[in-house]
C-alpha cells in the first residue's frame, strides 16, 4: 500500500482490532503513519507498509452519523484533499454535508442483510467459519491462560507463576531476581507478551548490555513472537537522517544496549520523550548506587539514567540473578527504582528485613504441624482468631495469607535450584598441574598477574603454559565433547585459541570484546552447531554473562574470578534450564606440594570454603567481603596452615549464613516466588487450549477458504504457503515464501525452525480478526430437508454480538456470557432457536446455486425483512438482560480484585494506593463502556425447508 493513501483526516478502521472504532490519520511520514482512535481513545503507530488498515468509504444509500448525532442518508461524495465530503438528507428531508473527519468514531459496519438484498451471498463453509471464530475468540478472552498460549516455552510452574501473578496488574513494577539460569528472559517475555495480548500495554522498551542484545533480539522473537527493533547509535543516526525527530517514537517495541541511554545525554532525553508502558531493564546489578551520591555526579551515573526512566515508565521489569551482590544497600537500591515512595530509607528497610525471622518462624511451625502457645498467639494476631483456630485444617491457605504480608514478597521474586526440581549436578573436575620450570610467583607482586600466571610466561606463554598442553590433551582425548574455555582477559582467550587451532587441530572460536558483535553472535552459533560447529569455545570473561550455551556438558575455568557472583555467572552458562548433563566444571592450575600458590589457593577457598562450584552460593559475595583482607594476605604467601584455617573459617561461617538465610527472609521470599497449586491450574489452562486437533481443523479451514497450500510435513507439522488462486490480498502472518509449522508444543521446542501454531499465534490471531472484522461469511443460503417443516418454510438464522467499543486492555467483551446471540424464526415467527442448533443445520443443509439463491432473496425478500425484524425485537428483549448479566460479571470480578487488594494493603505497604485507585477507575471506565453496548446484526442465513 503507498504511504500517500493515508491523508491526515481520513478515516480507516484496524483490522486487528475493529473494536476501536472508526480511526483518524493524524500523520503519516513516508515509513510510519499514526491514527487515533476516538472511541476507544487510543492511539497506535503503524509501519506504512504493513499498517492492518481498512479504508472507510460509504456510499450513496447509506446512513451516516456525525460527532453531532446528525444522521443523513448519503446522496453523493465529492473528494477534497483526498477526504470525503459526503452529501445527503435526515428523516426531514434537510440536506446538510458531513466531511469524513467528523464522522462518528463508534463504527457502523456495511449491515449483512444490505449485503444479502443486494444478492451478495456467502458460502455456507463462510458463514460457518464466521461463527465459529466469534465463539473461538470469545472463548480465548475468557481462558484465565490468556497471553500465555503462544511462547514456545515448556511449562515450568515457577515462570507461569510469576508470570500470571504479574502480568494481571496494571503497569507492574517488580525485580525478577531467580538464581543465574533458572529463566529470568522467559518470566519477563511471558508477562510483556501478555500484557501485549490482553492490551495491557503496547510500548516496550528493553535496554540490556550490548553483549545480550541479539541474544534478546532473538529470544523475543523466537520463542515469543515479539518483534522488537534493536535501536543502536548507527540505526538512530539512519533514522534521524531519513526525517525523524526522535528515533524511540518509530516503534512500538524497542530493544536497545544499555549504554545507548545511559552514555548517551541525547538518547536518553529522546526516550525520556516517549511514552513508555513497561520498561524492562537485564542485568540490574550493574545499576550501582550509593546513599550519599554527590548530587553533581547523579546525573552522570547509569542508575540515575534508569532512574529517570523507570520514574517516566509506568511499568518496570528488572532482571538480576544477584540482587544482594554488593550488600543490602545495592539490593535497596534497586528496590527504590521499583518504588521510591515505599523504598525511601535505607535504615528503614534493613530493620525491616530484620523482623522477617518472627514470621518465617511461624510458617516453619505451620507447616511443620507444631505450634507453640506463643506463635499461636502471634497467628491470632495477624490472621484474627477464627482464622486462626484454621491452622491445622488449611495450613496452605493460612501460610499464603501470612506470606502476603512479607514486605518484598509482592515486588521481589526469587527461585532457587532448591525449589525448582530437575537441575543436574555440577562437578567439579581438578587439574593440578606442576608448574613451568624457573616459575617463582612470589617474586611478583601483581597479584592479578599470579591469578593469571600467563602474564608471567613472556610472549610464548602458549607454548610453556601447562595448562595449554593439559587443554589440548583433554581436547583429543574428547573429541565428541564440546567445552566452554572462560578466561579472564581477550588477549589470553585469543592466544589460547589460536595455538588450540593452529597447532592443537581443534575446531575453535574465540568470543571476546575485540569482536563486533555480529561477529560474536557468529561465533557462538559455530559453537552450537552439532554437526559441523566448533568443538571448543575461547571466551574472555564477556562470555560469562547472559549467554546460553546449556547444549555443552563440560567447562573449563582457565582462570577464577576474584568474585563469587561471577564465578557463579560464568557456571551459569552451562548450568541452565535445558541442561540434561551433569556440568563437568575443569579447572587447571599450579600446584606445588610444598607451598601454596595464588592459583591452588584461589581452587581450595571457593571449592571447600564456599563450596561455589558444585553449589550456588546465593551469599558469596557477601562471605566474600567479609574474608577479603584475609584471603588476600594469604595470595601473598605460601603458607598452607594460614589457608587451612582460613578455610576453616570461611567453611562454617558460610554454613551458619546459609541456615539463617534459611530460616529467614529467604525461605519467605521463595515461598512466596512460586505457589504450585496455582501454577498447575494454570498449566491445566494452558494444556487444555494446546488442543492441536481442534486448532488444526480450525486452521485447515481457514487455508481452504483463503486458498493456502498445506502439505503435510510430518507428524503434527505442515508446510504453508501461498498458492496461486488467494482469496485475499494479504494473509496474516504468512510469508510470501511459506513457512514449516508445528502444531505440537514438544516438537516446536525442539525444533526451533519451525513455527509453533497456537491460538495465539500472530497468524492465527490475525486470521480470526481478519474473519470476523471482514464481511465475509456474513450471509449464507441453504435448503434444508426436515421433515417437521413444511417444504416451502422459510427461516432466518440471525447472529446477533454485542458490540462495544472500548481500549483493548479493558477486554469488555470477556464479561458476556457468550459469544453472540444466535436466533433462529421461522416466517410464522415461530421461534426455533433451541430446536434447531447451528451444528444440526450445518449437518442437514444444502447449498444453492448463487444464481438460484439470488432468485430466492429476491422473490422472499418481504417475507425474510419481516423475519428479521421480528428476530431483532426478540434480541432487543434480551440486550438488557445479557448487559445486566454482563454488568454482574464485571463487578464479582473486579471488586474481588479490589477488596482483596485492599485487605492487603492493611497489612503490606507494598501495595500501592495508586493500583488500589487505578482499579476502581478502571471499573467504573468499564461500567461507562458496557452501559454503551449496542446490539449488532453480524450474519444471517436464510433457511428453506424443502
Ligand atoms: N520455560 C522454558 N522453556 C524452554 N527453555 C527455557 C525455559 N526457561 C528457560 N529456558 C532456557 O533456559 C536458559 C536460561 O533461561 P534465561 O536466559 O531466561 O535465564 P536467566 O535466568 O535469564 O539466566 P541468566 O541469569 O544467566 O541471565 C535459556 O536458554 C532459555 O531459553
Amino acid at each position: 500500500m503507498s504511504s500517500q493513501m493515508y491523508l491526515p483526516g481520513q478515516r480507516w478502521v484496524s483490522q486487528t482490532e475493529a473494536e476501536m472504532g472508526l480511526g483518524i490519520v493524524l500523520e503519516n511520514n513516508g515509513r510510519h503513519l499514526t491514527i487515533s482512535f476516538p472511541a476507544a481513545g487510543e492511539r497506535r503507530t503503524y509501519a506504512v507498509e504493513e499498517a492492518p488498515l481498512t479504508r472507510v468509504i460509504y456510499h450513496p444509500g447509506d446512513s451516516i452519523t456525525s460527532i453531532d448525532n446528525l444522521t443523513i442518508i448519503v446522496s453523493e461524495t465529492s473528494e477534497q484533499q483526498g477526504c470525503i465530503l459526503y452529501s445527503g438528507h435526515d428523516k426531514n428531508g434537510d440536506h446538510h454535508q458531513i466531511p469524513e473527519l467528523e464522522l462518528d468514531s463508534f463504527i457502523q459496519f456495511s449491515k449483512p442483510q444490505d449485503r444479502l438484498f443486494a444478492g451478495q451471498i456467502d458460502k455456507l463453509s463462510d458463514f460457518q467459519l464466521r461463527y465459529q471464530t466469534l465463539n473461538l475468540q470469545h472463548r480465548l478472552q475468557q481462558s484465565p491462560a490468556r497471553g500465555l498460549l503462544g511462547p514456545r516455552v515448556e511449562l515450568l510452574p515457577h515462570q507461569l507463576y510469576i508470570a500470571s501473578s504479574v502480568a494481571e496488574r496494571h503497569a507492574p513494577r517488580v525485580l525478577l531476581a531467580d538464581e543465574v539460569g533458572l529463566g529470568k528472559t522467559i518470566e519477563a517475555g511471558l508477562i510483556i507478551h501478555q500484557q501485549l495480548t490482553t492490551g495491557r500495554c503496547q510500548r516496550v522498551l528493553i535496554a540490556v548490555p550490548e553483549a545480550l542484545q541479539h541474544q534478546w533480539l532473538v529470544e523475543m522473537l523466537r520463542r515469543f513472537n515479539l518483534p522488537f527493533s534493536l535501536l543502536d547509535e548507527e540505526r538512530c543516526q539512519a533514522l534521524i537522517e531519513s526525517g525523524h525527530d526522535n528515533p524511540f517514537e518509530t516503534e512500538q517495541l524497542v530493544l536497545c544496549g544499555l549504554p545507548l541511554i545511559t552514555q548517551n545525554e541525547t538518547r536518553l532525553q529522546q526516550a525520556l520523550s516517549c511514552r513508555w508502558d513497561l520498561l524492562v531493564v537485564d542485568e540490574a546489578h550493574h545499576l550501582q548506587w550509593q546513599e550519599d551520591t554527590p548530587e553533581d555526579e547523579k546525573p552522570n551515573s547509569p542508575y540515575h539514567c534508569i532512574e529517570a526512566l523507570a520514574q517516566h515508565a509506568a511499568g518496570l521489569i528488572m532482571l538480576t540473578a544477584t540482587p544482594e551482590q554488593l550488600g543490602l544497600e545495592s539490593h535497596f537500591a534497586r528496590l527504590r527504582l521499583l518504588d521510591p515512595d515505599r523504598y525511601h530509607s535505607l535504615e528503614a528497610f534493613c530493620e525491616e528485613e530484620a523482623n522477617y525471622r518472627p514470621l518465617n518462624d511461624l510458617v516453619q511451625a505451620i507447616n511443620s504441624g507444631e505450634l507453640s502457645g506463643d506463635q499461636l498467639q502471634q497467628l491470632q494476631a495477624l490472621v484474627g482468631n477464627e482464622r486462626a483456630t484454621q491452622w491445622q485444617e488449611h495450613p496452605q491457605k493460612i501460610t499464603r495469607e501470612l506470606l502476603d504480608r512479607h514486605g518484598t514478597g509482592r515486588v521481589l521474586f526469587r527461585n532457587t535450584r532448591s525449589s525448582v526440581e530437575g537441575f543436574p549436578e555440577r562437578k567439579l573436575c581438578e587439574h593440578p598441574l606442576a608448574p613451568p620450570q624457573g616459575y617463582d610467583e612470589s617474586q611478583h607482586t601483581e597479584l592479578q598477574q599470579r591469578l593469571q600466571p600467563e602474564h608471567l610466561l613472556g610472549d610464548n606463554w602458549t607454548e610453556i603454559d601447562p595448562r595449554v598442553s593439559w587443554l589440548q590433551g583433554w581436547l583429543k582425548e574428547n573429541r565428541q565433547r564440546k567445552v566452554l574455555v572462560i578466561c579472564a582477559k581477550a588477549n589470553t582467550a585469543l592466544d589460547l585459541e589460536t595455538h588450540l587451532r593452529l597447532r592443537g587441530g581443534a575446531r575453535s572460536t574465540a568470543f571476546h570484546e575485540g569482536m563486533t558483535l555480529l561477529e560474536r553472535d557468529r561465533a557462538a552459533a559455530y559453537f552450537a552447531d552439532d554437526i559441523d560447529g566448533a568443538q571448543v569455545m575461547v571466551c574472555s570473561e564477556i562470555g560469562s554473562e547472559g549467554r546460553n550455551f546449556q547444549f555443552a556438558h563440560h567447562m573449563v575455568l582457565f582462570d577464577l574470578p576474584l568474585n563469587p557472583d561471577l564465578l557463579e555467572q560464568r557456571i551459569g552458562r552451562l548450568d541452565r534450564i535445558g541442561q540434561q548433563h551433569t556440568v563437568n566444571i575443569h579447572v587447571p592450575y599450579y600446584s606445588d606440594s610444598a607451598k601454596a600458590t595464588a592459583t591452588s589457593t584461589m581452587v581450595r577457598w571457593y571449592h571447600e570454603g564456599i563450596n561455589g562450584f558444585e553449589k550456588v552460593c546465593p551469599i558469596g559475595q557477601g562471605i566474600f567481603d567479609r574474608f577479603k583482607a584475609k584471603l588476600l594476605e594469604q595470595l601473598e604467601t605460601t603458607n598452607n596452615d594460614q589457608l587451612d584455617a582460613l578455610i576453616n573459617d570461611t567453611r562454617a561461617y558460610t554454613e551458619q549464613t546459609l541456615a539463617e538465610l534459611q530460616a529467614g527472609r529467604n525461605q519467605l521470599l521463595e515461598l512466596n516466588s512460586c505457589n504450585p497449586e496455582q501454577a498447575q491450574t494454570l498449566i491445566d489452562a494452558i494444556q487444555s487450549q494446546d488442543d492441536r486437533d481442534q486448532l488444526t481443523d480450525y486452521m485447515t479451514q481457514v487455508f481452504d477458504t483463503y486458498g493456502v497450500d498445506q502439505e503435510r510435513h510430518s507428524e503434527n507439522a505442515s508446510v504453508i504457503h501461498p498458492s496461486d488462486h488467494m482469496h485475499c490480498e494479504h494473509f496474516p502472518g504468512l510469508p510470501r515464501e511459506g513457512m514449516t509449522a508445528t502444531f505440537d508444543r514438544t516438537q516446536a521446542l525442539s525444533r526451533e525452525d519451525m513455527q509453533f501454531l497456537t491460538w495465539e499465534h500472530p497468524m492465527v490471531s490475525g486470521c480470526m480478526d481478519m474473519i470476523s472484522g471482514s464481511e465475509r461469511g456474513n450471509t449464507a443460503l441453504c435448503t434444508i430437508k426436515l421433515p417437521p417443516l413444511k417444504p416451502g418454510t422459510l427461516m432466518v438464522e440471525t447472529v446477533y454480538q454485542l458490540y462495544c467499543p472500548a481500549p483493548k486492555q479493558f477486554q469488555i467483551q470477556r464479561f458476556f456470557s457468550g459469544a453472540c446471540l444466535r436466533l433462529v424464526i421461522d416466517n410464522n415467527q415461530r421461534d426455533l432457536s433451541n430446536i434447531i442448533s447451528f451444528d444440526h443445520i450445518n449437518k442437514l443443509s444444502e447449498r444453492v446455486k448463487l444464481k438460484v439463491g439470488q432468485q430466492l432473496v429476491r422473490q422472499g425478500r418481504d417475507r425474510i425483512s419481516a423475519v428479521i425484524s421480528h428476530s431483532q425485537k426478540l434480541a432487543e428483549a434480551q440486550q438488557e438482560p445479557l448487559i445486566k448479566e454482563a454488568r454482574q460479571q464485571l463487578l464479582d470480578q473486579t471488586q474481588a480484585e479490589i477488596d482483596r487488594l485492599k485487605a492487603l494493603a492493611e497489612v503490606n505497604p507494598n501495595i500501592r494506593q495508586e493500583e488500589i485507585e487505578y482499579l476502581q477507575a478502571v471499573q467504573a471506565e468499564q461500567l461507562n463502556y458496557l452501559a454503551q453496548t449496542q446490539l449488532r446484526l453480524d450474519a444471517v442465513r436464510v433457511i428453506v425447508a424443502t
